[in-house]
Protein backbone atom coordinates (compact mmCIF):
# COMPACT_ATOMS: atom_id res chain seq x y z
CA UNK A 1 0.00 0.00 0.00
CA UNK A 2 1.30 3.64 -0.96
CA UNK A 3 1.97 5.33 2.35
CA UNK A 4 0.61 8.60 1.38
CA UNK A 5 -2.84 7.62 2.08
CA UNK A 6 -2.23 6.51 6.13
CA UNK A 7 -1.68 9.94 7.16
CA UNK A 8 -2.49 13.32 5.86
CA UNK A 9 -1.35 16.78 7.72
CA UNK A 10 1.36 17.43 10.28
CA UNK A 11 0.16 15.89 13.13
CA UNK A 12 2.66 14.34 15.53
CA UNK A 13 2.10 10.93 16.07
CA UNK A 14 3.11 8.49 18.44
CA UNK A 15 5.02 5.63 16.67
CA UNK A 16 7.03 2.74 17.61
CA UNK A 17 10.53 1.85 15.81
CA UNK A 18 12.22 -1.81 16.35
CA UNK A 19 16.27 -2.40 15.33
CA UNK A 20 17.30 -6.08 15.84
CA UNK A 21 20.53 -4.96 14.49
CA UNK A 22 23.98 -6.59 13.28
CA UNK A 23 25.55 -7.11 16.88
CA UNK A 24 22.63 -9.98 16.98
CA UNK A 25 22.19 -8.87 20.53
CA UNK A 26 18.47 -8.79 20.36
CA UNK A 27 15.27 -6.28 19.66
CA UNK A 28 15.16 -2.37 20.42
CA UNK A 29 11.82 -0.98 20.66
CA UNK A 30 10.97 2.72 21.33
CA UNK A 31 8.52 5.37 20.57
CA UNK A 32 8.50 8.61 19.56
CA UNK A 33 5.99 11.37 18.70
CA UNK A 34 6.83 12.98 15.82
CA UNK A 35 5.29 14.50 12.66
CA UNK A 36 8.63 12.60 10.34
CA UNK A 37 10.11 15.95 10.13
CA UNK A 38 10.49 16.86 13.83
CA UNK A 39 10.78 15.41 17.23
CA UNK A 40 7.97 16.54 19.49
CA UNK A 41 8.71 14.20 22.31
CA UNK A 42 10.54 10.94 23.36
CA UNK A 43 8.85 8.31 24.50
CA UNK A 44 9.26 4.54 26.99
CA UNK A 45 11.60 1.74 25.17
CA UNK A 46 12.08 -1.65 25.91
CA UNK A 47 14.73 -4.14 24.88
CA UNK A 48 14.29 -7.84 24.16
CA UNK A 49 17.55 -9.79 24.30
CA UNK A 50 17.91 -12.92 22.10
CA UNK A 51 18.55 -16.32 24.06
CA UNK A 52 21.79 -18.18 23.13
CA UNK A 53 19.64 -20.67 20.88
CA UNK A 54 17.66 -17.90 19.09
CA UNK A 55 21.36 -15.93 18.43
CA UNK A 56 22.58 -19.08 16.82
CA UNK A 57 19.95 -19.72 14.71
CA UNK A 58 20.05 -16.23 13.25
CA UNK A 59 24.09 -16.43 13.07
CA UNK A 60 23.64 -19.46 11.24
CA UNK A 61 21.48 -17.43 9.24
CA UNK A 62 23.75 -14.55 8.37
CA UNK A 63 24.30 -14.27 4.49
CA UNK A 64 21.02 -16.06 3.42
CA UNK A 65 18.50 -14.60 0.85
CA UNK A 66 14.42 -15.37 0.89
CA UNK A 67 13.93 -18.98 0.13
CA UNK A 68 17.10 -20.29 1.40
CA UNK A 69 17.22 -22.85 4.24
CA UNK A 70 16.94 -21.58 7.80
CA UNK A 71 15.60 -18.00 6.95
CA UNK A 72 11.93 -19.09 7.44
CA UNK A 73 12.86 -20.19 11.48
CA UNK A 74 15.40 -16.75 11.47
CA UNK A 75 11.84 -14.70 10.41
CA UNK A 76 10.03 -16.41 13.40
CA UNK A 77 12.63 -15.63 15.32
CA UNK A 78 12.55 -12.17 14.95
CA UNK A 79 9.03 -11.80 14.46
CA UNK A 80 8.10 -13.78 17.78
CA UNK A 81 11.01 -11.22 19.95
CA UNK A 82 8.52 -8.37 18.57
CA UNK A 83 5.49 -9.72 19.24
CA UNK A 84 6.12 -10.23 23.40
CA UNK A 85 7.91 -6.75 23.07
CA UNK A 86 5.52 -4.49 21.39
CA UNK A 87 1.93 -5.34 22.95
CA UNK A 88 3.39 -3.44 26.06
CA UNK A 89 4.52 -0.98 23.85
CA UNK A 90 2.02 2.43 22.81
CA UNK A 91 2.19 3.97 19.31
CA UNK A 92 -0.35 4.33 16.29
CA UNK A 93 2.08 2.89 13.96
CA UNK A 94 5.04 0.56 14.03
CA UNK A 95 8.33 0.85 11.98
CA UNK A 96 9.78 -2.56 11.84
CA UNK A 97 13.23 -2.42 10.47
CA UNK A 98 13.55 -7.16 10.71
CA UNK A 99 16.96 -8.38 11.18
CA UNK A 100 19.74 -7.93 8.29
CA UNK A 101 20.86 -11.33 6.84
CA UNK A 102 22.43 -10.45 3.66
CA UNK A 103 23.29 -7.20 1.87
CA UNK A 104 24.66 -6.55 -1.18
CA UNK A 105 22.84 -3.47 -3.35
CA UNK A 106 25.11 -3.84 -6.27
CA UNK A 107 24.19 -7.54 -6.50
CA UNK A 108 21.44 -9.55 -5.21
CA UNK A 109 19.80 -7.07 -3.40
CA UNK A 110 19.23 -6.40 0.71
CA UNK A 111 17.44 -8.99 2.85
CA UNK A 112 15.98 -8.02 5.90
CA UNK A 113 13.78 -11.44 8.08
CA UNK A 114 10.68 -10.71 9.27
CA UNK A 115 7.00 -10.17 8.05
CA UNK A 116 5.89 -6.86 8.67
CA UNK A 117 2.77 -7.78 7.46
CA UNK A 118 2.13 -10.55 9.91
CA UNK A 119 3.53 -8.52 12.65
CA UNK A 120 0.59 -6.07 11.76
CA UNK A 121 -2.05 -8.65 12.02
CA UNK A 122 -0.73 -10.52 15.13
CA UNK A 123 -0.40 -6.71 16.79
CA UNK A 124 -3.51 -5.00 15.05
CA UNK A 125 -1.32 -2.32 14.02
CA UNK A 126 -0.48 -0.48 10.97
CA UNK A 127 3.85 -1.89 10.22
CA UNK A 128 5.79 0.38 7.76
CA UNK A 129 8.78 -2.49 7.13
CA UNK A 130 10.88 -3.30 4.24
CA UNK A 131 12.66 0.06 4.32
CA UNK A 132 15.68 -0.84 2.21
CA UNK A 133 14.71 -2.31 -0.49
CA UNK A 134 12.89 0.43 -2.95
CA UNK A 135 16.14 2.23 -2.31
CA UNK A 136 18.12 -0.74 -3.82
CA UNK A 137 16.26 -1.27 -6.40
CA UNK A 138 16.16 2.40 -7.43
CA UNK A 139 20.50 2.38 -7.74
CA UNK A 140 21.09 3.57 -3.81
CA UNK A 141 22.69 1.54 -1.06
CA UNK A 142 19.89 0.94 0.28
CA UNK A 143 21.91 2.13 4.07
CA UNK A 144 22.30 3.96 6.44
CA UNK A 145 18.93 5.04 6.53
CA UNK A 146 18.89 6.79 10.53
CA UNK A 147 20.41 9.94 8.95
CA UNK A 148 17.24 11.35 8.21
CA UNK A 149 16.51 11.07 11.56
CA UNK A 150 20.08 12.62 12.82
CA UNK A 151 19.43 15.43 10.97
CA UNK A 152 16.35 15.91 13.16
CA UNK A 153 18.10 15.33 16.41
CA UNK A 154 20.77 17.87 15.13
CA UNK A 155 18.07 20.33 15.26
CA UNK A 156 16.75 18.98 18.19
CA UNK A 157 20.01 19.32 20.31
CA UNK A 158 20.27 23.18 18.75
CA UNK A 159 22.95 22.48 16.49
CA UNK A 160 24.41 25.59 14.39
CA UNK A 161 27.00 24.24 12.68
CA UNK A 162 28.87 20.63 11.05
CA UNK A 163 28.10 17.44 13.55
CA UNK A 164 28.63 13.73 12.98
CA UNK A 165 26.77 10.87 14.50
CA UNK A 166 28.72 7.54 14.83
CA UNK A 167 26.83 4.75 15.30
CA UNK A 168 29.33 1.97 16.57
CA UNK A 169 26.69 -1.07 16.07
CA UNK A 170 28.06 -4.81 14.55
CA UNK A 171 28.94 -2.33 11.40
CA UNK A 172 29.78 1.51 12.37
CA UNK A 173 28.23 4.21 10.52
CA UNK A 174 28.51 7.52 10.24
CA UNK A 175 26.75 10.89 9.26
CA UNK A 176 28.24 14.30 8.89
CA UNK A 177 25.40 16.95 9.28
CA UNK A 178 25.09 20.51 8.30
CA UNK A 179 22.22 21.78 10.30
CA UNK A 180 22.01 25.14 8.52
CA UNK A 181 20.36 23.35 5.60
CA UNK A 182 16.25 23.69 5.78
CA UNK A 183 15.88 19.88 5.05
CA UNK A 184 17.71 16.29 5.21
CA UNK A 185 17.45 16.50 1.75
CA UNK A 186 18.46 19.45 0.47
CA UNK A 187 21.83 19.85 -1.25
CA UNK A 188 24.96 19.40 0.86
CA UNK A 189 22.75 18.80 4.41
CA UNK A 190 23.84 15.09 4.95
CA UNK A 191 26.97 12.67 3.91
CA UNK A 192 26.22 9.33 5.11
CA UNK A 193 27.97 5.76 4.96
CA UNK A 194 29.37 2.63 7.05
CA UNK A 195 32.63 2.71 8.40
CA UNK A 196 33.73 -0.50 8.61
CA UNK A 197 32.92 -3.23 11.16
CA UNK A 198 32.44 -2.35 14.42
CA UNK A 199 31.29 -4.81 17.52
CA UNK A 200 30.88 -7.48 14.87
CA UNK A 201 34.43 -9.11 14.69
CA UNK A 202 34.82 -8.87 18.65
CA UNK A 203 31.83 -10.45 19.15
CA UNK A 204 32.33 -13.15 17.11
CA UNK A 205 35.66 -13.60 18.52
CA UNK A 206 34.18 -13.55 21.75
CA UNK A 207 32.01 -15.58 20.63
CA UNK A 208 34.09 -18.44 19.42
CA UNK A 209 36.77 -18.57 21.01
CA UNK A 210 35.72 -17.61 24.82
CA UNK A 211 31.83 -18.51 24.85
CA UNK A 212 31.11 -15.25 25.61
CA UNK A 213 29.30 -12.39 23.99
CA UNK A 214 31.44 -9.51 23.83
CA UNK A 215 34.52 -7.68 25.02
CA UNK A 216 32.87 -6.24 28.03
CA UNK A 217 34.55 -2.86 29.11
CA UNK A 218 37.46 -3.87 26.95
CA UNK A 219 38.51 -6.17 29.36
CA UNK A 220 40.75 -8.27 26.99
CA UNK A 221 42.06 -5.95 24.46
CA UNK A 222 43.34 -3.98 26.72
CA UNK A 223 45.37 -6.93 27.67
CA UNK A 224 46.23 -7.11 24.13
CA UNK A 225 48.46 -5.98 21.38
CA UNK A 226 47.66 -4.38 17.84
CA UNK A 227 49.16 -6.46 15.49
CA UNK A 228 50.44 -3.95 12.81
CA UNK A 229 50.56 -6.32 9.91
CA UNK A 230 47.16 -7.51 10.00
CA UNK A 231 46.28 -4.27 10.77
CA UNK A 232 47.56 -2.66 7.50
CA UNK A 233 46.31 -5.72 5.39
CA UNK A 234 42.93 -4.59 7.00
CA UNK A 235 43.30 -0.72 5.99
CA UNK A 236 44.56 -1.84 2.88
CA UNK A 237 40.80 -3.07 1.43
CA UNK A 238 39.41 -0.77 -1.42
CA UNK A 239 36.28 -0.02 0.23
CA UNK A 240 38.28 2.99 2.46
CA UNK A 241 39.37 4.45 -0.59
CA UNK A 242 35.68 4.11 -2.35
CA UNK A 243 34.22 7.55 -2.14
CA UNK A 244 30.98 7.71 -0.31
CA UNK A 245 27.83 6.67 0.26
CA UNK A 246 29.14 3.16 0.73
CA UNK A 247 27.56 0.31 2.87
CA UNK A 248 28.98 -3.13 3.85
CA UNK A 249 27.35 -6.27 4.54
CA UNK A 250 28.04 -7.78 8.36
CA UNK A 251 30.76 -10.03 7.32
CA UNK A 252 32.18 -7.95 4.12
CA UNK A 253 35.54 -8.21 5.97
CA UNK A 254 35.57 -11.88 6.31
CA UNK A 255 39.55 -11.85 5.88
CA UNK A 256 39.82 -9.54 8.87
CA UNK A 257 38.57 -12.72 10.85
CA UNK A 258 40.77 -14.61 9.53
CA UNK A 259 43.61 -12.66 9.60
CA UNK A 260 43.50 -12.60 13.26
CA UNK A 261 42.25 -16.31 13.57
CA UNK A 262 46.42 -16.67 14.13
CA UNK A 263 46.91 -14.33 16.96
CA UNK A 264 46.66 -14.47 20.62
CA UNK A 265 43.20 -13.87 22.27
CA UNK A 266 44.11 -11.03 23.41
CA UNK A 267 46.05 -9.88 20.40
CA UNK A 268 43.27 -10.54 18.32
CA UNK A 269 41.09 -8.69 20.28
CA UNK A 270 42.96 -5.04 20.10
CA UNK A 271 43.75 -5.62 16.51
CA UNK A 272 39.62 -6.45 15.76
CA UNK A 273 39.00 -2.82 18.62
CA UNK A 274 42.16 -0.88 16.95
CA UNK A 275 40.78 -1.93 13.02
CA UNK A 276 37.54 -0.47 13.97
CA UNK A 277 38.76 2.99 15.52
CA UNK A 278 40.72 2.83 12.28
CA UNK A 279 37.47 2.53 9.76
CA UNK A 280 36.51 5.63 11.60
CA UNK A 281 39.31 7.68 11.25
CA UNK A 282 39.37 6.95 7.66
CA UNK A 283 35.31 7.88 7.40
CA UNK A 284 36.44 10.98 8.72
CA UNK A 285 38.47 12.11 6.00
CA UNK A 286 35.50 12.45 3.99
CA UNK A 287 33.65 14.80 6.12
CA UNK A 288 32.90 17.79 3.63
CA UNK A 289 34.11 20.33 6.52
CA UNK A 290 35.53 19.21 9.72
CA UNK A 291 32.60 18.68 12.44
CA UNK A 292 32.33 20.27 15.98
CA UNK A 293 31.60 16.94 17.71
CA UNK A 294 31.68 13.76 16.77
CA UNK A 295 28.39 11.89 19.03
CA UNK A 296 28.71 8.38 19.54
CA UNK A 297 25.57 6.24 19.64
CA UNK A 298 25.48 2.51 19.71
CA UNK A 299 26.89 -0.20 22.04
CA UNK A 300 30.53 0.64 21.02
CA UNK A 301 30.17 3.76 22.81
CA UNK A 302 30.54 1.80 26.23
CA UNK A 303 34.01 0.26 24.80
CA UNK A 304 36.07 2.19 26.67
CA UNK A 305 39.76 1.12 24.46
CA UNK A 306 37.28 1.94 21.38
CA UNK A 307 35.91 5.19 22.62
CA UNK A 308 39.93 6.56 24.27
CA UNK A 309 41.30 5.77 20.85
CA UNK A 310 38.97 7.47 18.74
CA UNK A 311 38.95 10.86 21.47
CA UNK A 312 43.05 10.86 21.48
CA UNK A 313 43.25 10.45 17.18
CA UNK A 314 40.27 13.00 16.44
CA UNK A 315 40.77 16.81 16.94
CA UNK A 316 36.79 17.51 17.92
CA UNK A 317 35.37 16.19 20.90
CA UNK A 318 34.00 12.36 21.03
CA UNK A 319 31.49 12.43 23.27
CA UNK A 320 28.49 9.78 24.28
CA UNK A 321 24.90 11.04 22.62
CA UNK A 322 23.83 10.76 26.35
CA UNK A 323 25.84 13.95 26.80
CA UNK A 324 23.63 16.00 24.57
CA UNK A 325 20.41 14.32 26.13
CA UNK A 326 20.01 11.33 24.07
CA UNK A 327 19.35 7.74 23.94
CA UNK A 328 22.29 5.88 22.20
CA UNK A 329 20.74 2.16 23.09
CA UNK A 330 17.49 3.25 21.43
CA UNK A 331 18.43 5.83 18.65
CA UNK A 332 18.28 3.20 15.75
CA UNK A 333 15.09 1.72 17.32
CA UNK A 334 13.73 5.61 17.37
CA UNK A 335 15.10 6.13 13.96
CA UNK A 336 12.90 3.64 12.72
CA UNK A 337 9.84 5.28 14.16
CA UNK A 338 10.82 8.50 12.65
CA UNK A 339 11.16 6.98 9.23
CA UNK A 340 7.87 4.74 9.47
CA UNK A 341 5.84 8.63 10.32
CA UNK A 342 8.01 9.30 6.99
CA UNK A 343 6.47 6.99 4.75
CA UNK A 344 3.16 7.46 6.14
CA UNK A 345 3.34 10.75 4.55
CA UNK A 346 5.33 10.30 1.74
CA UNK A 347 8.61 12.33 2.68
CA UNK A 348 12.07 10.33 1.52
CA UNK A 349 14.24 8.45 3.37
CA UNK A 350 17.04 8.49 1.64
CA UNK A 351 19.02 11.02 -0.79
CA UNK A 352 21.91 11.20 -2.75
CA UNK A 353 23.80 12.31 0.73
CA UNK A 354 22.50 8.96 2.35
CA UNK A 355 22.87 6.15 0.22
CA UNK A 356 24.15 7.17 -3.37
CA UNK A 357 20.35 6.75 -5.04
CA UNK A 358 19.82 9.97 -7.92
CA UNK A 359 17.10 11.47 -6.19
CA UNK A 360 15.31 11.50 -2.50
CA UNK A 361 13.35 8.54 -2.17
CA UNK A 362 10.40 7.33 -0.29
CA UNK A 363 11.17 3.55 1.11
CA UNK A 364 9.10 1.27 2.96
CA UNK A 365 6.02 -0.73 2.85
CA UNK A 366 2.94 -0.27 4.86
CA UNK A 367 0.71 -2.89 6.16
CA UNK A 368 -2.66 -2.65 7.56
CA UNK A 369 -3.75 -5.41 10.31
CA UNK A 370 -6.14 -7.55 8.34
CA UNK A 371 -5.36 -6.86 4.98
CA UNK A 372 -2.22 -9.06 3.57
N1 LIG B 1 30.27 -2.50 28.06
C1 LIG B 1 30.60 -2.81 26.80
N2 LIG B 1 31.89 -3.04 26.47
C2 LIG B 1 32.25 -3.35 25.21
N3 LIG B 1 31.38 -3.48 24.20
C3 LIG B 1 30.06 -3.25 24.44
C4 LIG B 1 29.62 -2.90 25.75
N4 LIG B 1 28.27 -2.75 25.70
C5 LIG B 1 27.91 -3.00 24.42
N5 LIG B 1 28.98 -3.31 23.67
C6 LIG B 1 29.01 -3.71 22.25
O1 LIG B 1 27.91 -3.14 21.58
C7 LIG B 1 27.15 -4.17 20.92
C8 LIG B 1 25.70 -3.76 20.81
O2 LIG B 1 25.67 -2.61 20.06
P1 LIG B 1 24.34 -2.15 19.32
O3 LIG B 1 23.16 -2.54 20.12
O4 LIG B 1 24.53 -0.72 18.96
O5 LIG B 1 24.43 -3.03 18.02
P2 LIG B 1 23.36 -3.28 16.87
O6 LIG B 1 22.20 -2.35 17.04
O7 LIG B 1 23.11 -4.71 16.84
O8 LIG B 1 24.21 -2.90 15.60
P3 LIG B 1 23.89 -2.12 14.21
O9 LIG B 1 23.92 -0.66 14.52
O10 LIG B 1 25.06 -2.54 13.40
O11 LIG B 1 22.61 -2.60 13.69
C9 LIG B 1 27.38 -5.40 21.77
O12 LIG B 1 27.10 -6.58 21.03
C10 LIG B 1 28.86 -5.22 22.13
O13 LIG B 1 29.68 -5.65 21.07
C1 LIG C 1 22.01 -3.30 5.66
C2 LIG C 1 21.93 -2.93 7.10
O1 LIG C 1 21.13 -3.45 7.84
N1 LIG C 1 22.77 -1.99 7.51
C3 LIG C 1 22.81 -1.51 8.89
C4 LIG C 1 24.08 -2.04 9.55
O2 LIG C 1 24.15 -1.62 10.91
C5 LIG C 1 24.90 -0.38 10.96
C6 LIG C 1 25.17 -0.07 9.52
O3 LIG C 1 25.19 -1.38 8.95
C7 LIG C 1 24.01 0.72 8.86
O4 LIG C 1 24.32 0.90 7.50
C8 LIG C 1 22.67 -0.01 8.90
O5 LIG C 1 21.87 0.30 10.01
C9 LIG C 1 21.51 1.60 10.42
C10 LIG C 1 20.44 1.51 11.43
C11 LIG C 1 21.00 2.52 9.31
O6 LIG C 1 20.42 2.07 8.33
O7 LIG C 1 21.13 3.72 9.51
Amino acid sequence: MKGKALLDGKKPVWAVGTMSGTSLDGVDAAAILTDGETVTEFGPSAYRAYSDNERGALHAALGAWQGAPGVDAAAEIVEAAHRDLLLDLPGEMIGFHGQTLAHDPGGLGTHQAGDGAALAQALGRPVVWDFRSADVAAGGQGAPLAPAFHFALAKWIGARGPIVFLNLGGVGNLTWIDPTCPGPFEPGALLAFDTGPANAPLNDLMRTRRGGEMDKDSALALQGMVDDRVLSAYLANPFFKRVPPKSLDRDDFGALQEAVSELSDANAAATLTEAAVQGVLRAMDWCPRPPGRVLVTGGGRRNPLMMSRLGASLVCPVIPVEDVGLDGDMLEAQAFAFLAIRVARGLPTSGPGTTGVDQPICGGRVSLPHQR
